[in-house]
């Protein structure tokens, strides 16, 4: 096999379908922003406040690693915050390679100051569209989806829905819940998930990362997920050995190629994965089910979609052919109109991997 260097990764093309907007802030944007606002952080130096985040989401617990967006979002409520912050993540994802990113966070979060539900969404389509701009002027090509999130222990999901309903055709391409998972199954959200598919709109719920089996099966055959965030617990129904047997959910998620969102390092930080090489991933991929490589949220994991994919090379010994397989599953699985995902895959994709194919 040939060796495969980082800086190679950085180049290669590369399509994320789970980052989350305020999982991936610049440490010194943090400062700044919460020193203009009077917020205490822990540090206000860039690169141990960097260190903090990565420390204390390192907790083994997903409630725990989810108190560390305190401070994120806390950043985030007003229009040139949301701005910044969104044109900064099409920056610096363009820098990694990412060339098709949907990236997420909740409106909900975002009104402390007053702000309402839609200019929290105009000011973050509009930091996004500035950034790809500013990567396009550089020579980087990019392009993002938005995502709205529902947090899934408030009661806000048919506004939001509605909120990414109204934006369609200004930026959101899907919507999702996220959140605390044990005690808050998507059934809770039903009316807004029926809500979507009347609307003929994308979703995907966070399901099977802290919870298992009855999260991904609720997601799935009750609220009807396109997709599912993490959903790497799906292994709890693949009975290993010498060939493994999947269990009837296992076996509908892969006959109906449903998309697995799965994010390495954040699973091994809140405890769903023991580490990256007992990843489940290295198995899913075996047995083709349809995986994608994500990053989840880079600030907490201190982590890029280069290196989540270096981090899979290490561990599985994967070469530019999985890689590119697993590009070509995200791009196929976005929420993006078909003939739209097609020509990201035939114009950079596919050409960006043949010039690293052996
Ligand atoms: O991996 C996750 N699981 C569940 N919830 C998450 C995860 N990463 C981030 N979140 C939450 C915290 C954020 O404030 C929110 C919206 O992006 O989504
Ligand atoms: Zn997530």
């Amino acid at each position: 096999m040939v060796a495969i260097g980082y800086e190679d990764i950085v180049k290669a093309p590369k399509a994320l379908l789970h980052d989350h907007l305020d999982g991936g802030l610049r440490p010194a944007t943090i400062i700044e922003l919460a020193d203009a606002i009077g917020h205490p952080l822990p540090s206000t130096d860039p690169e141990e406040l960097g260190r903090w985040f990565v420390t204390a989401a390192d907790s083994g617990s997903l409630e725990r690693y989810l108190e560390t967006f305190a401070h994120t979002v806390a950043v985030m409520q007003t229009a040139d915050a949301l701005r910044r912050v969104a044109a900064e993540c099409a920056l610096d994802l363009a820098a990694d390679g990412v060339v098709y990113a949907e990236v997420r966070f909740a409106p909900e979060q975002h009104l402390d100051h007053g702000l309402t539900l839609d200019e929290v969404v105009e000011a973050t389509v509009a930091g996004f569209a500035e950034g790809t701009a500013l990567a396009a002027a550089a020579g980087q090509r990019i392009r993002i989806g938005t995502l709205l999130t529902a947090m899934r222990h408030a009661a806000r999901s048919q506004e939001i829905a509605e909120l990414a309903v109204r934006f369609r055709d200004s930026g959101v391409v899907g919507f999702d819940i996220a959140g605390a998972e044990a005690g808050f199954p998507p059934t809770r959200h039903l009316d807004a998930f029926e809500y979507l598919q009347r609307e003929n709109f994308h979703f995907t719920i966070h399901a099977g990362e802290a919870f298992g089996l009855p999260s991904i099966w609720q997601a799935i055959q009750w609220c009807g997920a396109d997709r599912l965030g993490h959903g790497v617990r799906i292994v709890d129904d693949i009975t290993t050995g010498a060939t493994p047997v999947l269990g009837r959910l296992a076996a509908y998620v892969r006959d109906k190629r449903i998309p697995l969102e799965l994010c390495p390092s954040s699973n091994v930080q809140t405890g769903a994965a023991a580490s990256i090489a007992e990843h489940p991933i290295g198995l899913l991929r075996d047995l083709r089910f349809r995986a994608t490589v994500n990053t989840d949220n880079r600030l907490m994991s201190g982590t890029s979609m280069s290196r989540e994919m270096a981090l899979l090379v290490e561990a599985f010994g994967y070469g530019w052919a999985e890689l590119q397989w697993f590009t070509i599953n995200a791009m196929k699985s976005a929420f993006i109109p078909f003939d739209e995902r097609l020509a990201i895959i035939d114009e950079v994709i596919k050409p960006g991997y043949a010039k690293l194919l052996p």
